[in-house]
């Protein structure tokens, strides 16, 4: 079915290139250089600030923040609740990612906290999404175990009652990508084998669907578009590569040659009401 988005993915490209949002990340130790890599590749600003000391003025003069869990300590948990805080009362956007929060009793207290400032979009992988919901996934860390098809089946719904318990969208990624806001759903199609293969590719999207909510007003088609976009650039990438070694220079090439016009981004999306 040919989606009817509020704005189509090729516009929501175009606008965030003519806004160069501003996307402070405050990320893990892993994602950094990729993530700030792949949000210059795709034509956002990244900026990367953790310290406690500086995170209202990083807020105030950024457009979006991204919060990764991906590699926390307690200084950064404190910089991370004051962020989502500031952000949220001066009524900015953010994205958070909650890496391998299945993983550890630290990492489920600290989305529990940062939950309560109202995240604009949560992007995480299937086992992500269940363990945040608090329901049994088989992750071990920070990859998703459960990507067969009965649990994606059962991590969509939930990924619909977290978006609707939170009032934000939900965006659950890995060999199938879904969005929701707890009323409808898209499903994009795309990607490659290879996006497993290489670290932080879902903390760079994360960041990727900052610079996307930044740039345009309807959370929901702006994280739809995101997912298309970098799908379909993984796709294309990893048609060209070898291995994961050369998945990521041709990745990089690839958002940074993408196209608003081409290809139909909207033709890789299904849409369907769920509530
Ligand atoms: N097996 C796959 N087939 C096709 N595309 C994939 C596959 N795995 C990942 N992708 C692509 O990579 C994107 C993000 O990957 P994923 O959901 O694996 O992130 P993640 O588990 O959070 O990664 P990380 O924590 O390492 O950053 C997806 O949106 C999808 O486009
Ligand atoms: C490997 C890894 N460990 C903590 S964060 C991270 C990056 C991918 O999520
Ligand atoms: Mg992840």
């Amino acid at each position: 079915m040919a989606i009817s988005l509020s704005c189509p993915p090729g516009s929501q490209l175009e606008r965030l290139r003519q806004t160069t949002p501003l996307v402070h990340n405050i990320t893990n130790h892993v994602a950094m250089t990729p993530s700030a890599n792949t949000l210059l590749a795709i034509g956002a600003s990244p900026l990367m600030a953790h310290a406690l000391e500086e995170i209202q003025d990083i807020v105030r003069v950024a457009d979006v923040l991204c919060i990764n869990i991906g590699t926390l300590s307690v200084p950064w948990i404190e910089a991370m609740q004051l962020a989502a805080e500031a952000a949220h009362l001066a009524g900015k956007p953010w994205v958070l990612d909650p890496v391998g929060v299945g993983a550890s009793l630290l990492r489920q207290q600290t989305c529990r906290v940062l939950l309560d400032h109202q995240p604009s979009v949560i992007r995480g992988n299937a086992s992500e999404i269940l363990a945040l919901a608090g329901e049994a996934s088989q992750s071990r860390g920070v990859d998703s175990g459960d990507d067969a098809e009965d649990a994606i089946v059962r991590a969509t719904q939930t990924a619909i009652s977290l978006a609707q318990q939170h009032g934000c969208v939900v965006a659950m990624t890995g060999l199938v990508d879904v969005v929701t806001d707890g009323k409808q759903l898209i499903r994009i199609t795309g990607g490659h084998p290879l996006m497993g293969r290489v670290t932080a590719m879902g903390c760079a999207l994360s960041s990727v669907v900052a610079a996307f909510i930044a740039a345009n007003d309807e959370p929901l088609s702006a994280t739809a578009s995101a997912l298309a976009c970098y799908a379909y650039a993984g796709e294309c990438a990893g048609y060209h590569a070898t291995g994961p070694g050369s998945f990521v220079p041709a990745f990089l090439d690839t958002l940074y040659t993408l196209d608003g016009e081409t290809p139909p981004l909207e033709t890789r999306m299904e849409i369907t009401n769920v509530a």
